[in-house]
């Protein structure tokens, strides 16, 4: 890009004046105007100490190119790990963020934070759903080392088990599936802390639900085929819902954009419960839980299922409240994740 570009695309920076033309020259020459450089300062939100001073930094660099810099002399803060900010309080900076439209002088002080260790998302959806199908299918099958011996004469598996472990192996199947071709995240990481806690939760809870559900003495549901039937019913139009409204989130982005955009209701009649709610992603993932539970009637399925609600919840309550902040015209029939009433 030359220096005349440059300008034209350093819209806020000042540009010193072009020295006056000669009286006699044939032409008039074009204006080389000088760019301004910024001049950019890191300082530690928490100690205030000086971390880098960048001298000569273009006025087109964006915060992903700030972050780069500072990575080059501080090897351990890779940029997914940077938060950058304007005031020691203030939000992050968005990493496409371009230093010439922020509200600076040619000297810009950021703020830095560690996010400390993170780990890419699509590690963490593979991780939290290889990890259950896994361990379920190995209650399945009744590897010899978990149920005693003194059971291995017993009945073959009840029908619903057989269907149970059928619907819990194709909703962790669909979840990688679409972690691989649906979701379009806009961030490349999360912390990598969260990790520890999400696998807890999914593996252990697999492990739990699976020894009751496939136990040689596993008692089948109260009100029989009517009961399972239905369950079934329920756990797969939520699966449906579900994944339509994840195909409606991913068609809010183009592929590569981290923009968010208000979610609206879309042809397809599940998507229609935008109209009332911000996260229905969660309200059918729900759904398909409390199907699961009546179908297999079973205590540890129901405690997943309430633990996996409330975390939800608590979710949606917080991008609920985001969308309200970020849209001034966000619909106000919508309620977090259960219609009318949280
Ligand atoms: C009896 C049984 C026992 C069983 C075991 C016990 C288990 C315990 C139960 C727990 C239940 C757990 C259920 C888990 C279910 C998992 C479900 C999933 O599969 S979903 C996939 C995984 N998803 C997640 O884990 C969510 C991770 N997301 C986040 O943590 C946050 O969204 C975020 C931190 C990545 C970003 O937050 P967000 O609000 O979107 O961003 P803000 O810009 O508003 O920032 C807020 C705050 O966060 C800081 N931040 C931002 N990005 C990061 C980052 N990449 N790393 C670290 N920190 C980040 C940001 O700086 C802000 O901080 P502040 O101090 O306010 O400046
Ligand atoms: N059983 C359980 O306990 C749980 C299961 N889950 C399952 O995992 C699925 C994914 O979870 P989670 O990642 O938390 O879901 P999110 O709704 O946060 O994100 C799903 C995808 O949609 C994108 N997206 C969301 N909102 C918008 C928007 N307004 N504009 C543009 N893109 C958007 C996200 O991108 P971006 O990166 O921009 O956010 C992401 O790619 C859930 O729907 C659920 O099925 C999730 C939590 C708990």
């Amino acid at each position: 890009m030359d220096a005349l570009a440059l300008e034209a695309k350093a819209g806020k920076a000042d540009a010193a004046p072009a020295p006056a033309l000669a009286t006699k020259r044939p032409k008039p020459q074009k204006k080389a105007k000088r760019i301004v450089y910024f001049e950019v300062e890191i300082v530690d939100a928490k100690t205030k100490e000086k971390l880098l001073l960048l001298d000569k930094v273009e006025p087109t660099a964006s915060i992903l190119d700030i972050k780069s810099m500072f990575h080059k002399s501080n090897p351990q803060w890779y940029p997914a790990r940077q938060s950058l900010c304007l005031d020691p309080k203030a939000k992050s900076l968005k990493d496409e963020d371009v230093i010439q439209n922020l509200p600076v002088g040619t000297t810009a002080t950021f703020y830095f934070k560690d996010l400390g260790a993170q780990i890419a998302w699509g590690t963490v959806f593979l991780l939290e759903c290889v990890g259950p199908l896994l361990i379920y299918l190995m209650f399945f099958f009744r590897l010899p080392f978990i149920y005693s011996p003194r059971y291995d004469f017993t009945t073959p598996k009840h029908w619903v088990v057989h269907l149970a472990c059928a619907c819990h192996t194709f909703h962790y199947a669909k979840r990688i599936l679409e972690t691989m071709f649906v979701h379009r995240f806009s961030t490349g990481t999360m912390p990598l802390r969260n990790i520890f806690k999400n696998c807890s939760y999914y593996w252990f809870f697999a492990a739990w639900m699976a020894y009751y559900i496939n136990h040689p003495l596993y008692t089948p549901p109260m009100y029989g085929e009517q009961q399972v039937k239905t369950a079934l019913m329920i756990f797969l139009f939520c699966q449906l819902g579900n994944f339509s409204i994840h195909i409606a989130l991913r068609n809010l982005k183009q592929p590569g954009s981290k923009v968010k955009k208000i979610p609206y209701p879309s042809k397809n009649p599940f998507t229609w419960i935008f109209w009332v709610v911000s996260c229905p992603n969660y309200t059918y993932e729900c759904g398909s839980w409390v199907g699961f539970t009546v179908m297999t009637q079973c205590l540890p399925v129901a405690f997943f299922t309430i633990v996996g609600f409330i975390q939800m919840a608590v979710w949606a309550r917080g991008k609920h409240r985001g969308y309200l902040k970020e849209f001034r015209d966000y619909p106000t029939l919508r309620s977090s994740i259960l219609p009318f009433i949280l």
